[in-house]
């Protein structure tokens, strides 16, 4: 459905060139979910803007549900739904009125157009809203309205940019709730940017790290969090010298690895922490160590980006 080879987008910036996007290799498969998630800046819209043919590559090549995104942008264009960061439709317009155009402006004709109109807004919780003025929408339901309107033409494939920035966590959820329905029903694969960890976490079937224009890993949540070296066991002690002598102990265990003492407490890493954890606890015992706390920690999509690029995503998480 989306396959890049060497995708590159430079600008030229105070008379020095910025490379926005690196040699972009992605395969992406029909029916696939996908997340592309990095920090600010890391070159997500870019890409974005690229496959959506907004913007041309300066070199490298896409091909966008089936159609070359240089050499035949239309075809790309009927072929896929776009919900860009902004809002798409217009403050003043009745909802429906606003789908029912926007479905013309794809070509649907006027009578189709309408009944996938009351179709999708049955889909996404806004038959109530449809003779309502655009501007009288919540957050929430303005987002639904944009994805609707990215739909009303039943593209193959449906791009969004930051869907869920800006809502409240119930709206999250919610938009997400309809976003898998739509794509039970309608077998859309979805391509998506996100900086929300938790949300590539949950939503995305494959999440796709991108930081620097350049896709530093790529594969199930949990395939990536596999790869960080291990669970994190967090020991909280009475005093500094307890702290050091739980240090000193737990190296005895196998696969114990990346030992940090501050103050009373201590981190360490291990294979499997549920299976670490009792010989643990065992072995601070038998050395008289006593402990206030202990947990494990399994590790987040943050873990493999820092990993992976000694940062935190995080640091700039909205
Ligand atoms: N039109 C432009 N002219 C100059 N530089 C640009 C332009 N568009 C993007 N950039 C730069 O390219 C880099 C990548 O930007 P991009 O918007 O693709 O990142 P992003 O990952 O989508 O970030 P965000 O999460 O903030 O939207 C940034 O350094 C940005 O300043």
């Amino acid at each position: 459905m989306i396959h890049t080879k060497g995708l590159t987008r430079s600008f030229r910036v105070s008379g020095t060139t910025l490379e926005a996007v690196r040699g972009l290799d992605i395969d992406v498969e029909p029916g696939e979910l996908v997340a592309f998630l990095g920090p600010n800046g890391a070159g997500k819209s870019t890409s974005l803007r690229m496959l959506t043919t907004l913007l041309r590559p300066t070199s490298g090549s896409a091909s966008v549900a089936g159609c070359d995104v240089v050499a035949d942008p239309g075809g790309v264009r009927r072929r896929i739904g776009y919900v860009g960061q902004g809002h798409s439709a217009a403050d003043d317009q009745r909802v429906i009125d606003e789908l029912v155009t926007q479905g013309l402006c794809h070509g649907v004709r006027r009578a189709q157009a309408r009944s996938r109109a009351d179709e999708l807004l049955e889909r996404l919780d806004l038959s109530g809203a449809a003779k309502r003025v655009v501007a009288k929408l919540s957050g929430g339901q303005r987002r639904r309205l944009d994805i609707a309107m990215g739909l009303i033409h039943r593209p193959a494939l449906l791009f969004l940019d930051e869907p869920s920035t800006g809502l409240d966590p119930h709206s999250r959820a919610n938009l997400w709730e309809h976003i898998a329905r739509l794509r039970a029903d309608y077998g859309t694969t979805v391509f998506l940017t996100t900086h929300y960890l938790d949300e590539a976490d949950s939503v995305a079937e494959r999440v796709l790290v991108i930081d620097h224009g350049a896709v530093i890993a790529d594969g199930t949540s949990s395939e990536l969090k596999a790869k960080v070296s291990g669970d994190l066991i967090g020991l909280v002690t009475d005093s500094e010298e307890a702290a050091r002598r739980a240090a000193e102990a737990a190296e005895g265990i196998p696969t114990a690895h990346d030992f940090h003492v501050a103050g009373t407490a201590v981190r360490l890493r291990v294979e499997r922490g549920d299976a670490a954890l009792p010989e643990l606890l065992r072995t601070l015992d038998a050395a008289g160590v006593a402990l206030r706390t202990a947990e494990v920690t399994r590790p987040t999509l943050d873990d493999v980006f820092l990993s992976l690029t000694g940062r935190s995503l995080r640091e700039d998480e909205a």
